[in-house]
């Protein structure tokens, strides 16, 4: 059975009163990643916020259905989402400082989603996050339990919001533009991580980006959409080599100048 499935799902704004995502299907098992590409403003956070059960007011899923771990979401109250999230589906956006709050060690911010979402003592939870701050290969984890997020660079940052993201076990994982930010050689690092998780843990992703190639890297299957449109979806391997759509064409043609040969050999590693 599928951890996460989507089933042509549409998104409507109710105050633009138009289907801002119209038709997104997929499914995701153990230890699968899915990547979902596009240009700004195609749906593609939309499309994860759906996922998570936070849509911004006056946006609905207007059609079709997602079912996490095999059940359909449609209807879940609050508190469902709220025991979903987290533990299930979890999720890293881009920007992570604006996810952590400032006046808090991080460790404790890890800390406390382990506490709360799986019933850990004050010390328990404590020496997971610290685990898991090691896991993310943070050095000295123990110190940068006692950081602050404005002590730390952006990169491990990040690695902090995975820790965080991860810290209740979820099975499946959105990263959305969760390496855009970073430099070139961090920004590796971190997908990397992202790869091995996959690995290790069977964690199953949902990897969007603007980036054809930061799919490419990590994904078995890519959806791409335009103005809320899947245009074309199939392996990564074959949207690389035979894009059927002209806009696929066109994003393959952005990566031409940094050498589409890099991109399609991350794709093999993958
Ligand atoms: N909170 C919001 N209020 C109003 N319109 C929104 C909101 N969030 C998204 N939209 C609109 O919905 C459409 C899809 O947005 P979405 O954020 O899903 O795109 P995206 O592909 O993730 O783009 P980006 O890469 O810029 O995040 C866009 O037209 C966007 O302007």
């Amino acid at each position: 059975m599928a951890l996460l499935s989507l089933h042509d799902v549409r998104i409507h704004d109710g105050v633009g009163d138009r289907d801002v995502v119209k038709g997104v299907s997929f499914a995701l098992e153990a230890g699968q990643a899915v990547g979902i590409v596009g240009e700004s403003g195609s749906g593609k956070t939309l499309t994860c916020r759906a996922v998570l059960g936070i849509l911004p007011p006056h946006f609905t899923v207007s059609g079709g259905a997602i079912s996490v771990d095999g059940r359909d979401v449609a209807g879940l109250t609050g508190r469902q989402w709220t025991a979903l999230r987290g533990a299930t589906v979890s999720a890293v956006f881009q920007d992570p400082a604006s996810y952590l709050n400032p006046s808090l060690k991080v460790g404790g911010q890890i800390a406390e989603v382990v506490r709360v979402k799986k019933g850990l003592s004050r010390r328990d939870a404590r020496r997971r996050a610290v685990e898991l701050l090691d896991a993310l290969r943070l050095r000295d984890p123990a110190q940068v339990y006692q950081q602050y997020p404005h002590e730390l660079s952006g990169g491990m940052l990040q690695r902090v919001l995975i820790a965080t993201a991860i810290a209740a076990d979820p099975q499946v994982l959105i990263a959305d533009e969760a390496t855009t930010a970073l430099d070139v050689t961090v920004q590796a690092e971190i997908l990397d991580l992202l790869a091995e998780l996959r690995e290790s843990t069977g964690l199953a992703l949902v990897v969007v980006s603007h980036d054809l190639a930061v799919v490419a890297q990590l994904c078995d299957e890519v959806l791409v959409l335009r103005d809320g449109e899947t245009v074309e979806q199939g392996p990564v391997e074959r949207i690389l080599y035979e894009p059927r759509h002209a806009y696929t064409r066109l994003l393959i043609a952005e990566h031409e100048q940094y050498g589409l040969d890099r991109v399609r050999e991350l794709a093999h590693v993958a």
